[in-house]
């Protein structure tokens, strides 16, 4: 089943367009990477699908409904579950308070997501405001998975995070992946990513301009969509 269906996405900041002409569909249990250079408009894509930016023009369907005009708060009932760029959660409430705020029923429990971050659930009684960055990104999954959504959706999860902590946050991907859950995925680091994903999709300045197996994406087509 077709769990997000993009097509012709145009969303605009402003009067400043951002993106012309996007079409982007991810399966139940499919990894999708979200790929582009700086700027091409990854961030707005994902921004649009969940409402935060809205889109001008085009349509996005999830589980076969219209979402393009709903509310964030209903497309997130609905099952998409978004780990922001920058890490959002709670600072005055506990690491498992944060947790316990976003749950729903699902096999995505807070016993799941301490498994899944044994540092979290070393931490679990502490305010989430004093947990370091990293940590506050893995409460950040944390708290989308345990909405069990339909469809994660993680934005540059592990940028700008000290390697060791990179690690336990792709090992969780990993993990996660492995239990089946549908992703779409944002980041730069292709060699982790790339092993996560079924499909990648390119955007360039704001338009879909390749998509397919991480195994088709050659040195060539890298070079010339995702080269610096
Ligand atoms: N709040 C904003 N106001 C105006 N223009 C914006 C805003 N956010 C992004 N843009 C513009 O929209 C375009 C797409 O940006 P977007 O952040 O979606 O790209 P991206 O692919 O996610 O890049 P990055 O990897 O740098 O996060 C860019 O031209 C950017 O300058």
């Amino acid at each position: 089943m077709r769990l997000l269906d993009i097509q012709g996405l145009e969303t605009f900041y402003g009067k400043s367009q951002a993106l012309f002409g996007v079409d982007l569909s991810v399966e139940e249990g499919e990894a999708v990477a979200l790929m582009g250079r700086n700027g091409m408009g990854k961030t707005t894509t994902i921004r649009s699908v969940c409402h935060l930016t809205p889109a001008q023009s085009g349509s996005i369907a999830f589980a076969g409904r219209d979402i393009t005009r709903m509310k964030p708060h209903r497309i997130a009932r609905l099952g998409v579950g978004l780990v922001p760029e920058g890490r959002r959660c709670f600072p005055n409430l506990t690491v498992e308070e944060n947790i316990l705020a976003a749950a729903r029923p699902g096999k995505w429990t807070l016993d799941g997501v301490n498994a899944l971050f044994p540092r979290l659930a070393e931490r679990r009684d502490q305010y989430a405001s004093t947990l370091s960055g990293g940590e506050q990104q893995m409460l950040a999954i944390g708290r989308a998975l345990a909405t069990n959504p339909r469809l994660l959706i993680l934005d540059e999860a592990t940028e700008g995070l000290a390697p060791v902590i990179r690690q336990d946050i792709w090992r969780a991907i990993r993990a996660i992946r492995a239990e089946g859950q549908s992703i779409l995925i944002v980041d730069k680091t292709l060699s982790e990513l790339l092993p996560v994903a079924d499909r990648c999709v390119i955007l360039e300045k704001g338009r879909t301009a390749w998509t397919g197996a991480p195994s088709a994406l050659t040195e060539d087509i890298q070079e010339r969509f995702l080269g610096v």
